[in-house]
């Protein structure tokens, strides 16, 4: 029989208390809906008292969710336990979570109260709160720096008043993990099965994770977390990682689990990332820009030959569908080729080592290489296409007003052919014409262009990337020219010319005349 830890998420209310991170309603609705597809227990939803806003948002959020619990934060205030319980009314599942600090330095220059007063304030704050719902929680705030006889004091005060969850926050990421472990030790001998512990560690000194997961394993059975590890501060745990050390560590976690469906962690925190704009580090455990990715030719060439040498946890496994590897100075020939490859190239070896020592120098300019990289790599370089086609003359409209049309001329096999044609617009009327004329029927994928020198008389330089079998790969295409229609026609031919060069890479499909 598994025992579950809560996941309790409060990427709403304490991951908003990062600076820059507010979210309106509608933003707030969105990753709640997120959340709960995720799998979270609770949903922090706000602190409804802080505002009207965050009052409403907590309002609709309770009236989307309904497998999660929704949970307001009040302070032991009738005016804010008042605001939650209104706030939450609409949930199926609903929870107040009320709060006090405990340690010294807060009740005495904070609160400025005596701990008598303290711990009378907690017992009515959760008698108050039961008229509202019957899962109350309650914080000790700063229990990391709390006095263990005093926290076990209230803590049996509030258990007594109705709170089914006691939860200890190391507010100011104090503790260190084996310290974290102890006091959670003690107080599961303490308080039994009498009411849930939970943890919410914050990341001062960047042990957050390492924090809550030592409590899990001393008997914590709820943790409290943000996506991306958002947060007053440096943050709190990030949910991600404590719930990925669960599941990968399943031999220090015996018996443990979680009710999250991992499968939709990185979907979630891109949407977190995308609404607040704040982007997790590239090299933030799980869902960095970098936590899959391999760069470096030994790790690429173990990862190819067998995934585990270098993972511990699959992409796949947070709903990370992307290629791990990484070209750049540091691979080497294995990943090259597994790469062309899987951009549907068919290279013989002496063309790929070609292609390889080319791929290298660039790499030394660029940091990082892109496919479209290696695609001009080889359909240009290697390939190095002879010039089958080649453009001779443009003429196009003028096209502010009436139909954009193209008048090319083209040589081909010693002969000028000259054609004209309409288009969407300027550039797809010349792509036309030359598809025209050639007979083959490009789909531009991508149009790039780029001023390569300075002043009126600037040298305009077009990529294009053409797809001209849908069952084979994109080719690149480019052209210079002081016209930027003219350095667009000839980066269409300068593509089609790859293209047909690469007949023994790529089986080239030519259309009838009638599928022009
Ligand atoms: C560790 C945490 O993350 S706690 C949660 C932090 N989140 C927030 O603060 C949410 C946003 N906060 C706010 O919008 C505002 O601070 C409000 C609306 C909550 C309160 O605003 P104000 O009434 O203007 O008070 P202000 O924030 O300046 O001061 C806090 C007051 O609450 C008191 N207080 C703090 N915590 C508690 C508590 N848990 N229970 C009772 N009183 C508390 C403080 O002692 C202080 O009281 P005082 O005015 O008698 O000195
Ligand atoms: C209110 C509590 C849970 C809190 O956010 C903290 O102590 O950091």
């Amino acid at each position: 029989m598994k025992e579950q830890v809560k996941i309790f998420d409060t990427t709403l209310r304490d991951g908003e208390q990062s600076p820059g991170a507010s979210m309106n309603t509608e933003e707030k609705i969105q990753i709640a809906k997120q959340l709960e597809k995720l799998g979270v227990d609770i949903i922090e939803a706000g602190f409804a008292a802080a505002s009207p806003g965050d009052f409403e948002a907590i309002r609709k959020i309770s009236e989307v969710v309904n497998k999660s619990t929704v949970c307001s934060l009040a302070r032991a205030l009738e005016k804010d336990i008042k605001a939650a319980g209104e706030a939450i009314a609409p949930a199926k599942f609903k929870r107040i979570h009320t709060f006090i600090a405990t340690s010294p330095i807060h009740m005495k220059y904070k609160l400025r109260m005596e701990p008598e007063e303290v711990i009378k304030r907690a017992i009515e704050a959760v008698k108050y709160a039961k008229t509202f719902v019957n899962d109350v929680e309650f914080s000790c705030e700063d229990a990391g720096r709390s006095e263990m006889a005093f926290l076990k004091e209230i803590i049996a005060a509030v258990i007594e008043a109705g709170a089914k969850t006691i939860n200890i926050p190391d507010t100011v990421g104090y503790r260190f993990p084996h310290e974290m472990g102890e006091m959670i030790k003690e107080l599961k001998d303490f308080i039994g099965e009498r009411a849930i512990i939970s943890v919410h560690c914050h990341n001062d000194l960047g042990l957050a994770v390492a924090n809550s997961l030592y409590s899990v394993l001393n008997g914590a059975r709820q943790v409290e977390c943000t996506i991306n590890g958002l947060g007053e501060r440096a943050g709190n745990a990030a949910l991600e990682e404590i719930v990925m050390a669960i599941k990968t560590r399943k031999d220090i976690f015996d018996g443990i689990d979680t009710n999250i469906n991992t499968k939709e962690i990185y979907p979630t925190s891109r949407l977190v990332a995308a609404i607040t704009g704040i982007e997790p580090q590239p090299n933030k455990a799980i869902v960095g820009k970098n936590a899959f990715a391999h760069e470096s030719g030994i790790h690429q060439d173990g990862v190819l030959k067998h995934q585990e040498t270098y993972e511990i946890m699959r992409a796949e496994d947070i709903g990370l569908d992307r290629n791990a590897i990484v070209l750049g100075k540091h691979s080497g020939r294995h990943a090259f080729k597994k790469r062309i490859e899987d951009l549907g190239f068919t290279l013989s070896e002496e063309e790929i080592n070609k292609a390889f020592e080319r791929f290298k120098v660039l790499a030394d300019k660029k940091k990082e290489i892109t496919d479209d990289d290696i695609r001009m790599l080889i359909t240009n370089e290697i390939a190095s296409a002879p010039e089958v086609y080649k453009l001779k003359k443009l003429q196009i409209s003028d096209c502010s007003e009436g139909v954009p049309s193209a008048a090319v001329t083209i040589e081909f096999d010693g002969k000028e052919i000259t054609d004209a044609g309409i288009g969407d617009g300027t550039i797809d009327a010349i792509f036309k014409t030359i598809d025209r004329i050639s007979g083959y029927k490009g789909t531009l994928n991508d149009y790039q262009v780029a001023a390569v020198s300075k002043g009126k008389d600037a040298l305009a330089k077009v990529v294009v990337k053409v797809v001209f079998d849908e069952k084979k790969p994109a080719v690149i295409g480019h052209g210079l020219s002081i016209d930027t229609m003219i350095a667009s026609a000839k980066a269409y031919v300068s593509a089609l010319n790859s293209y047909i060069s690469m007949k023994d890479m790529l089986k080239v499909k030519k259309m009838s005349e009638n599928d022009i």
